[in-house]
């Protein structure tokens, strides 16, 4: 066996891997990273970059109809094999070569295979050849080996060759009829997209669509789904699922009606990828989320192991990851040269933002564009809080946008602090508002001093003035 001696082995290369690397390597340690896939992780092959590149093409297409004289020039519908080939180029068409060439030039290590903690600061390596390769670290290990779909115990289900958001991601056709189990983001997001690429879509969302946001949020998106011609059945649940020998699939519900359907997509949450990485030895349970202390370290185990991205549980997204990346991967460097780490609230070695700042973008039409706590998180969390609410459409910027256009916006206010604590807009083309709302919440900017942050007239970022109005002064 061979054996290798970095400053700090880093299990898994998706983003999140990549970007601790990265931090480690500029702040002059040695870093090796372990990847059994491919480098890039779920985010760039099956989960961010493909499903929104099988998203945008619809999203621009809505756009077009929306406005009157654009819509004249719009004559038909999606092509679904140039959308198709368009999302291959955004997953690089899986493969990994461009990855890997940045990792040489950042000057990180790589080795393939699947990681394994087999004592203090080791690392065990297995490629597909079964060759086996021990790494040790002087300072840290970090694991960022991230989620993959969780699976219900359906009858039938597993035996039927269901879709995972993977399969739905990569998909080399559009399935004449979708059936999809959940109602969070991958279901909503993907029933927007196959439903634009000509399937006909039935989703079975037990507790509803997008339940975390804020209400008004589900409401709006299952409303446009079902106008779309999606089939949204609220409270509806699968109690088994066959295949038949023509490749149809049948779902029947637990009140006894059946669907038939070409795929079934499960899209019901995730689960850790920490089944097979040594926890155990660690008195940690395999398959649990890593908790994490305010600086990342993992709970329960040595200070020499840290974790971030999906696996510790803190926001399962790609940016809250990247974010805990550079935190964690500067604290290494910094405890590394005998210096403190800055791990109080929003120190910079803490990710504070993950629990009071985080954005987020459902690309669904209308698109859901969130940052920091809904109304009733705050109020679970003991603020004292007023709800604003506006209508979105009734801004100049909107009205201009598009023909008819609907959308809303909460502003939460923390009444004791008078700063913003959350931010939820539904409606077209909200995604790249959101960073505004993120940065009042994250820079505790006073709602007195936000009056002097005046929005360009006729954008649909009036909407700050509209609330801060409806708000009073
Ligand atoms: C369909 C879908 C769409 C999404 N869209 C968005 C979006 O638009 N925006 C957003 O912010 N987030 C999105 N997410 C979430 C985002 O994909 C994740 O938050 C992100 O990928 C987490 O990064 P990570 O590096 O922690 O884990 P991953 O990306 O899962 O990477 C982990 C890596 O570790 C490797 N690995 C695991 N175990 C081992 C082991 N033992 N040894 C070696 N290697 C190992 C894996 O092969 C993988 O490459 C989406 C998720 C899904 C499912
Ligand atoms: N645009 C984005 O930012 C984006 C896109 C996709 C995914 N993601 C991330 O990926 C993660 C996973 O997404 P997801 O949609 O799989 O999970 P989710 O947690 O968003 O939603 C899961 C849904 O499944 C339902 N559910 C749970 N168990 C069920 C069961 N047994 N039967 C039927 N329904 C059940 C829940 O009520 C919920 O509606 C999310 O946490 C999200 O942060 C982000």
């Amino acid at each position: 066996m061979d054996t290798t001696t970095y400053d700090v082995i880093v299990i898994g290369a998706g983003p999140v891997g990549e970007n601790v690397a990265d931090r480690l390597v500029r702040g002059g340690l040695t870093a090796a990273i372990v990847e059994r896939e491919l480098v890039g992780g779920e985010c760039s092959y099956w989960a961010c970059m493909p499903t929104k590149a099988l998203l945008r093409s619809g999203s621009a297409l809505r756009a077009a109809r929306q406005v009157a004289g654009a819509r004249e020039a719009v004559s038909g519908d999606l092509d679904a094999a140039a959308v198709l080939r368009r999302r291959d180029s955004f997953a690089s068409n899986w493969k990994d070569d461009g990855q890997v060439s940045w990792l040489e030039s950042a000057g990180i290590a790589l080795h393939r295979g699947q990681g394994r903690i087999s004592g203090e600061r080791t690392v065990e390596v297995t490629a597909t050849d079964g060759t086996k390769t021990s790494l040790t670290a002087r300072h840290a290990v970090v694991v960022a080996t991230g989620s993959s779909a969780l699976v219900p115990e359906i009858e039938g289900l597993r035996e039927s060759g269901l879709w995972t958001s993977r399969e739905a991601a990569a998909a080399k056709e559009v399935p004449g009829r979708l059936v999809i189990i959940g109602g969070g983001v991958v279901a909503s997001e993907m029933a927007t997209a196959y439903a634009g690429l000509g399937s006909a879509v039935t989703m079975l969302a037990r507790d509803g669509l997008l339940h975390t946001a804020e209400p008004f949020a589900g409401e709006r998106v299952t409303q446009a789904l079902r106008e779309s011609g999606v089939d949204v059945r609220i409270g509806a649940e699968a109690a088994s699922v066959t295949r038949d020998a023509t490749g149809t699939v049948h779902v029947r519900l637990t009140g006894g009606e059946r669907i038939a359907a070409d795929e079934i997509l499960v899209a019901i949450g995730r689960t850790p990828n920490t089944q097979d990485i040594g926890l155990d030895a660690l008195g940690l349970k395999p398959g649990s989320w890593l908790t994490v202390d305010e600086a990342l370290r993992v709970e329960g185990a040595g200070d020499w192991l840290y974790a971030a991205g999906d696996v510790n549980r803190r926001a399962l997204l790609t940016h809250q990851g990247k974010y805990q990346a550079r935190a964690l991967g500067d604290a290494i460097v910094a405890r590394a040269k005998g210096e403190e780490a800055e791990t109080g609230p929003w120190g910079r070695h803490a990710a504070t933002a993950d629990e009071r700042a985080v954005p987020q973008v459902v690309f669904t039409d209308p698109e859901v564009a969130s940052a920091g706590l809904t109304a009733a998180a705050a109020e679970a969390a003991g603020l004292r809080t007023r709800v604003v609410d506006y209508d979105l459409g009734a801004v100049s910027g909107s009205v201009l946008h598009a023909d008819g256009y609907q959308g809303h916006a909460r502003m939460v206010v923390d009444e004791d602090r008078r700063v913003i604590v959350g931010f939820t807009l539904v409606g077209p083309d909200v995604a790249e508002l959101i960073h505004a709302a993120t940065i009042a919440i994250a820079g505790e900017v006073p709602i007195d001093r936000l009056w002097h942050a005046v929005p360009a007239f006729p954008t649909v970022s009036e909407i700050w003035l509209r609330l801060l109005e409806t708000y009073g002064r």
